[in-house]
């Protein structure tokens, strides 16, 4: 049997498309190293390597790997079996508690990815609102579903397909794209089509084209724009939920929209997604409505233990702002180091760009040098410390990232970057 993660990199290589199961993981050079087990702040390799963690499960891991308080709760949970095909106390408990938090919090309704949150967003804006076109900006990321498959960031980006192969012609023409941060483009866009667009979608803050912040102004000017023509402004909140505060980016920007999908943290790192808006239009989903959504999964057993709990320890923990305050101080200390790539930061999401532009919208992110991005990570990975492989994601702190471990790893940046 193989044992390190090249030798199982060429095993995976003959059953998976590109050895992997979701494609950001291939672009881990020269191979992906396969990760044995993690805790806290750490993954560790199957050669037994330690890795201070920055992409934490792509978003989820606001505790760090393995949380003891989590995992015991679910450990309890399974002794009670783990699919029921009905429903359980605990979807009541994590969905009052989210929607305690999350605006306009008059009911949910769970899925299993950020993916399938999306999905049902947009098809209960087109159900609610019965118009047909969708619109997204260049470079955000909502999932891999066909009408979202348009200009879209992350690994679309990083692998050279914004557009994917398989989605029709009929059915992308039905997305419309703007400039992420310009609010011109998006004028446009609603003088032409104003009254048939049932929904602008958005990520507050960009996370899929490295970390990308919203101009003063940009995101209250959605809201007014969607507000004017009668569509429906969908927050995609799949990373920044219970990240940027526990109200997430509306709560951080102060800007109201009309439906929220969720992910990643709400599930504690098991699959997710919900989507949440106000009763009136939460109700034409199935079975009280004719939008149609439904799912074998939806509200998993244990999915619901772990994001119940992962929530509790977040209040109780002070969470947000210890992983915030981690992302600050390795933010500050790679620029005392006079460090002078572009940084983009918003609380514990951070990335570095290697350009000394601004980086405001896709076409800035696409224009910084990827290849020496690439470079980087992989001789961070030499030194015991592992970021995103791609420039098209967000770094992420956790309530684990110490300082001790800040202060290595920013020692450990300005080392490769020294030697760049
Ligand atoms: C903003 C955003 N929306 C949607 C998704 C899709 O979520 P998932 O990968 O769980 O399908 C992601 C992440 O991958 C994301 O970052
Ligand atoms: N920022 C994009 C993701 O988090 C997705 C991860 C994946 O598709 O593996």
């Amino acid at each position: 049997m193989a044992e390190s993660s090249r030798e199982l990199f060429e095993e995976a290589k003959k059953i998976f498309p590109g050895g992997v199961n979701s494609p950001v993981r291939a672009a881990v050079k020269p191979y992906p190293f396969f990760v044995k087990y993690a805790k806290g702040a750490y993954v560790y390799t199957e050669e037994g390597n330690r890795l201070i963690d920055y992409v934490l499960g792509y978003g989820p891991l606001i505790l760090g790997h393995a949380n003891d308080y989590v995992l015991n709760k679910i450990k309890e949970g399974l002794n009670n079996g783990w699919l029921f095909g009905a429903p359980n106390k605990n979807e009541i408990n994590l969905g009052k508690k989210i929607i305690s938090y999350v605006k306009p919090g008059g009911k949910i309704r769970y899925v299993n990815s950020g993916t399938e949150a999306t999905m049902t967003a947009i098809r209960l804006a087109r159900g609610y609102t019965n118009r047909k076109y969708l619109v997204k900006f260049d470079g955000c990321y909502h999932g891999s579903h066909d009408s979202v498959l348009v200009q879209a960031g992350s690994a679309a980006t990083e692998f050279g397909v914004p557009n994917t192969l398989g989605v029709p012609n009929d059915v992308a023409k039905l997305t419309l794209v703007a400039k992420y941060n310009d609010l011109n483009s998006l004028e446009n866009i609603f003088r032409n089509y104003g009254d048939e667009i049932a929904a602008v979608i958005v990520e507050p803050v960009i996370g899929n084209m490295g970390v990308i912040k919203p101009n003063k102004d940009f995101l209250q000017g959605l809201r007014k724009i969607t507000k004017d023509y009668g569509s429906l402004l969908i927050f995609d909140e799949v990373i920044t939920g219970f990240r940027l505060s526990m109200g997430g980016a509306q709560k951080y920007f102060n800007i109201d929209a009309d439906i929220v999908t969720l992910g990643k943290i709400i599930g504690g790192g098991f699959p997710v997604g919900a989507v949440v808006s106000k009763s009136e239009i939460m109700d034409y989903i199935t079975p009280e409505g004719k939008v149609f959504n439904a799912g074998t999964f939806n509200a998993h057993p244990i999915t619901m233990i772990a994001g119940l709990y992962t929530l509790e320890f977040m209040e109780k923990n002070n969470v947000i702002d210890k992983a915030s305050n981690s992302a600050k101080i390795l933010n500050e200390l790679l620029l005392d180091y006079g460090i002078e790539y572009t940084i983009n930061r918003v609380e514990s999401m951070m990335q570095i760009f290697f350009t000394d532009k601004e980086i405001n919208n896709a076409d800035d992110a696409r224009m910084a040098n990827k290849e020496l991005y690439t470079k980087f990570h992989e001789s961070l990975i030499n030194k015991g410390v592992f970021i995103p492989p791609s420039q098209f994601e967000t770094m992420f702190t956790s309530y684990e990232h110490n300082e001790d471990i800040i202060n290595y790893t920013a020692e450990k940046i300005k080392e490769v970057i020294k030697g760049m």
